[in-house]
């Protein structure tokens, strides 16, 4: 039974290296998916590090089987945000997850085929980091279930080191449509004025988007205030109103909805 037929946008998010904040958009996109009204799934197969439990607090949930599939474990009592992780699975969640490749990939294609989404509107896909052959079996097992596209995760750093031009060719490789491409921890919002300071050079994910002709969903400043919610599971959107990276995710998601619409 393919469920993933009942979910009209699946949208992948991608970044070529770790730790520039992929799952981070991951939940954002959702979280604000869900405050534009929306009914979204957030599937986690980055089997590397599955972080997404951890972010929304729900480390422990077990996961439950009806006659359809496995049930996502819900967010809300709505049940208007369901997830989905290799996190769930595990016994202990700092046990690395050393399983090689045939054995990732069909762990990777249960997770596609069996989980019951229930006529969601969006499936956010939070996949591991990088470009290697692996990784193209695994978007090569996405491309099946007839995404929308990627969004590409970076960094100012990744922009400069040539990263994210990898990335667009890993997509141009696979044949997955580019939604995307935003620019994260890009400057640092002070925790006293809200007052924002690029550190690093500001705007390559923005010209490199323009010399790709692909979209330009935006920049996503640094905020502690963000990695505090991340650790303790809070919903940053809703109890940060009006801060610049709540604003600039808002904006991200406001873009995505619209290219969305125009997708055939
Ligand atoms: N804009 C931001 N502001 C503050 N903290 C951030 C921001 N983006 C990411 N972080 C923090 O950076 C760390 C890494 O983020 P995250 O786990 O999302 O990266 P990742 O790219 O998914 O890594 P991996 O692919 O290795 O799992 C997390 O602790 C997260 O809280
Ligand atoms: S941005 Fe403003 S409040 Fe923040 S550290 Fe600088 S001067 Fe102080």
């Amino acid at each position: 039974m393919n469920h993933l037929s009942s979910v009209k946008h699946v949208i992948i998010i991608l970044s070529g290296k770790g730790g520039v904040g992929k799952s981070t958009m991951a939940v954002q996109i959702t979280l604000g998916l869900h405050a534009a009204g929306k009914k979204v799934g957030l599937l986690d197969v980055d089997l590397c590090g599955p972080s997404i439990p951890k972010m929304f607090n729900l480390e422990g949930r077990d996961i439950h089987q009806c006659p359809e599939g496995w049930l996502p474990v819900y967010v809300d009592k709505e049940q208007k945000i369901g997830v989905m992780s290799i996190g769930f699975l595990l016994s202990d969640l700092d046990d690395a997850v050393v399983w090689r490749g045939p054995k990732k990939n069909a762990m990777i294609k249960q997770f596609l085929s069996d989980v019951y989404w229930q006529d969601v509107d969006y499936l956010i896909i939070d996949t591991p980091p990088g470009t290697s052959d692996e990784h193209i079996t695994v978007m090569e097992a996405l491309r099946a279930y007839n995404p929308d596209g990627a969004i590409l995760v970076t960094t100012p750093q990744a922009v400069a080191v040539g990263d994210v031009r990898r990335e667009l060719t890993f997509c141009r490789k696979t044949h997955i449509p580019v939604v995307g491409i935003v620019e994260n921890m890009s400057g640092y919002v002070c925790p006293h004025c809200s007052e924002c300071t690029n550190i690093f050079s500001k705007g390559g994910g923005q010209s490199l988007a323009e010399q790709n002709n692909v979209p330009f969903l935006g920049s996503i400043p640094i905020d502690r205030h963000l990695t505090m919610s991340l650790d303790t599971g809070k919903n940053f959107l809703e109890e940060n109103p009006g801060s610049p990276a709540v604003e600039a995710i808002s904006h991200m998601v406001t873009r995505l909805i619209a290219i969305d619409k125009d997708l055939p």
